[in-house]
């Protein structure tokens, strides 16, 4: 990027700092610094981050007038294309911007915001470049990589969402014109939700099942183009388009619908990687290549688990926690002012468990998002052998960690009282858009069933094998292997942070092995296997959640391991933070670890206990722990969680600036009431 002289927008304001907030942050232990890198994954994607970062609060086009939370939907899309138009232009203009400096400043030009351009970069690039052959790539990429190509990636229909290979739109190939004709047959058969389908872009990746001499050969995507590219206007010869609506959130973002009637696209419209339909028709495919089509959604999942539930949590954590070091309320010793809602041991409880499971959050997500990079990069050159422990990791993570941070989000939101009912808290706006990837890229049932099929795989290898080496080193599900054939520990209480690793692991093993004779015994008793497997789901579920606890619990163990070589500070507040979020998972799922792990309800009791006196111990550093996230206002949009603390000011500032308060007697209440009443 280049860098810009005039830069002299601050991220933070740090001149008029509530007082107590000063007080706060001057009882911290460690090197914030340092923890700052370890959540970036580096002191230079720290400085990249920062710079990135203040090009947009530089930068006038970026502003979030009109106010992001007054905005109407008409007035929510027309900032983002605003915003969008500025930063496509700024990324052609500047050719020497990196991805990661790319991504940066996407997350605070739309602050906890998908934008409609989003798709683009996410899903349709992704598809295309994993699924198009050479020549394709060479038509085409130029365009897209210009954004003359604005792309989406439209799979989910009116009827069908996670059932994909029973989605009913056709693409059927007419030789005589070598082209593929697209059809939506019936009403559930619209396509329905895409990002920024509704208005914005103006081609996509359709998923269809093609149909070839007759022969339905299953799901396929296929590049179409929608609008013109001069006019915009949706392309004549049978597309009808629209937005689907107004919804919990995204009102920012165009979701849309689109009924093909027999739309004609070209032959070579089929992205022909893994699969093709030569000039008579005749269909070929690379059996090894077929679930490359999936690879779109392994990147997104992947990448949720850091960008969303990490990120997300860690933004209402930084808001609840910020506010309950400004917020007093009522009297703690008699005759005494009121304390900080920061004092109540039951506030701790809440906020620093929720500070914990986002510490956990954003680095497990940050490993994944290496472990993804290492892996697809294989997996593109045609060595899929990663692929299922890609598919069933990035699955049971994206559901788990979001399951966990939507909840984490809303307790925020509650120990931060009324206040945090309104919009200026920042925090309703943090949930309706983190919730939405509890939906899409596959709702958590399924996600967890995947996970599911995959340790039943391991499951059965394990029992065959004797030793643990025919997995690689990479496989997350290698403790399966380790444990089957190796007796239980003794553990210790207070439990060390080895003993924690294992006693997640011994919990999984059980789960998955209780879930593989839930679905023996039904298979036995003569059911079909899909019954079987369908009264066996709450067990397979379980075992996936608590493989997803293992990765969690590993990743982070993994990373203390490198911390505690570095800065014995920062190693001992992680590890705070760590420990928290593991003792509280234990207690949560006490059951499953008394019978895995032979402990008894005494130990549980010493775990409740040990929370306590971590509560205790984190308390000093709360501020510094949530400033380590380094998120600027801007990004937070909150009155509450501001680095300043000026809490009230803001409060106050944003109820003035109310629409209804344009006027002192409102036109409606006038039409109503008062002129009724004078007649
Ligand atoms: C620095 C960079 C930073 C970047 C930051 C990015 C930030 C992100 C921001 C996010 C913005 C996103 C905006 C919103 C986007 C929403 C897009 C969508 O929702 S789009 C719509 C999203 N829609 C959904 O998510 C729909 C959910 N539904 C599905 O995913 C599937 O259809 C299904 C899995 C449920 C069933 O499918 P079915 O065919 O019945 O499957 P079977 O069960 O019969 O298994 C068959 C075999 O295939 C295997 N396999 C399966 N999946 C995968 C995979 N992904 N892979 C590999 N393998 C997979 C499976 O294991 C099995 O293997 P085996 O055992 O035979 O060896
Ligand atoms: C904000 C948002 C953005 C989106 N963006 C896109 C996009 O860009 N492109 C796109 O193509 N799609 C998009 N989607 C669609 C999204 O991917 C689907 O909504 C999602 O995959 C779920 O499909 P569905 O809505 O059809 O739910 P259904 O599949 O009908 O599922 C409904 C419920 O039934 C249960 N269920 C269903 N099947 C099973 C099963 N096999 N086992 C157990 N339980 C089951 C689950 O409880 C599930 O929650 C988006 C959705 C949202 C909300």
């Amino acid at each position: 990027m280049k860098q810009d002289e005039t830069m002299k927008v601050k991220r933070y304001d740090d001149t008029n700092v509530n007082p107590d907030f000063v007080a706060e942050r001057k009882k911290c232990t460690f090197n914030i610094e340092l923890l700052t890198n370890i959540i970036d994954g580096s002191s230079y994607l720290t400085e990249t981050r920062r710079q990135a970062q203040l090009a947009v609060l530089n930068n006038e086009s970026f502003s979030n007038l009109p106010d992001r939370y007054y905005a109407s939907r008409d007035e929510a899309y027309a900032q983002n294309i605003r915003k969008s138009a500025a930063y496509i232009k700024l990324l052609k203009e500047d050719k020497s911007i990196s991805r990661a400096e790319s991504y940066f400043m996407q997350c605070l030009i739309f602050p906890n915001e998908v934008p409609p351009f989003s798709l683009h970069t996410t899903m349709f690039t992704p598809t295309f470049e994993s699924m198009a052959d050479e020549e394709q790539k060479k038509l085409w990429m130029p365009r897209i990589e210009n954004y003359e190509i604005l792309g989406t990636y439209i799979q989910t229909e009116m009827g069908h969402g996670t059932n994909v290979r029973g989605l009913e739109t056709t693409a059927t190939f007419d030789p005589s014109t070598d082209e593929f004709i697209i059809h939506s047959p019936t009403l559930t058969s619209i396509k329905w939700w895409p990002g920024g389908l509704g208005k914005t872009c103006n081609c996509a990746i359709v998923m269809a099942s093609l149909i070839t001499n007759g022969r339905n050969e299953g799901i396929h995507p296929f590049i179409v183009q929608l609008r013109d590219f001069e006019t915009h206007e949706p392309l004549k010869g049978g597309l009808t388009i629209g937005d689907i609506g107004t919804k919990l959130g995204f009102h920012g973002m165009d979701n849309g619908f689109v009924k093909f009637d027999q739309f004609r696209i070209p032959r070579r419209n089929m992205l022909m990687k893994s699969a093709k339909v030569t000039r008579d028709g005749t269909y070929q495919k690379e059996k090894k290549l077929e679930k490359l089509k999936y690879g779109s959604m392994v990147f997104v999942r992947a990448m949720l688990v850091f960008n969303q539930a990490g990120q997300g949590l860690a933004q209402a954590v930084t808001i609840a926690a910020r506010y309950s070091c400004v917020r007093r309320q009522s009297e703690y010793a008699p005759g005494q002012e009121e304390p900080h809602i920061i004092e109540y041991q039951a506030q701790q409880h809440i906020l620093f468990t929720e500070l914990a499971a986002s510490y956990i959050f954003y680095i497990a997500g940050n490993k994944l998002r290496e472990l993804y990079f290492t892996m697809n990069y294989d997996i593109q050159k045609g060595d899929l052998s990663d692929l299922p422990e890609l598919h069933a990791l990035s699955a049971g993570l994206k559901a788990l960690t979001l399951d966990e941070a939507v909840v984490g989000i809303e307790r925020c939101r509650l120990i931060c009282g009324g206040h945090g009912y309104s919009a200026a808290s920042g925090i309703p706006k943090i949930y309706t858009e983190v919730v939405a990837a509890c939906t899409y890229e596959g709702v958590h049932p399924v996600l967890y069933l995947q996970t599911a099929r995959y340790l039943l795989k391991v499951y059965q290898a394990a029992l065959l094998s004797s030793s643990a080496s025919s997995l690689p080193d990479n496989q997350s599900s290698k403790y399966i292997f380790r444990h089957l054939h190796s007796e239980r520990p003794r553990f210790h209480f207070p439990l060390s942070f080895v003993e924690i690793v294992e006693a997640f692991e011994r919990r999984a093993l059980m789960c998955i092995e209780k879930a593989s004779k839930k679905l023996d015994g039904l298979l036995a008793t003569g059911r079909p296997h899909h019954e079987a497997w369908n009264y066996s789901a709450c067990y397979l579920i379980r075992a996936a959640k608590a493989h997803s606890h293992v990765y969690l619990t590993s990743s982070v163990h993994e990373q203390l391991e490198t911390v505690r070589q570095e800065d014995a500070g920062v190693y001992t507040v992680l590890g705070q933070l760590f420990e928290l979020y593991a003792l509280k998972s234990i207690v949560d799922h006490a059951v499953e670890f008394i019978e895995s792990c032979g402990i008894t309800t005494d130990q549980i009791n010493i775990c409740i206990e040990r929370i306590e006196a971590l509560l205790l111990n984190i308390r000093p550093n709360v501020l510094p722990l949530v400033d380590a996230f380094d998120f600027p206002d801007r990004l937070l949009g909150s009155a509450l969680g501001c680095y300043d603390g000026n809490v009230y000011q803001r409060l106050y500032e944003y109820a003035l600036n109310s629409p209804l308060n344009k006027s002192t007697v409102n036109v409606a209440y006038f039409v109503y009431y008062i002129a009724i009443n004078i007649s």
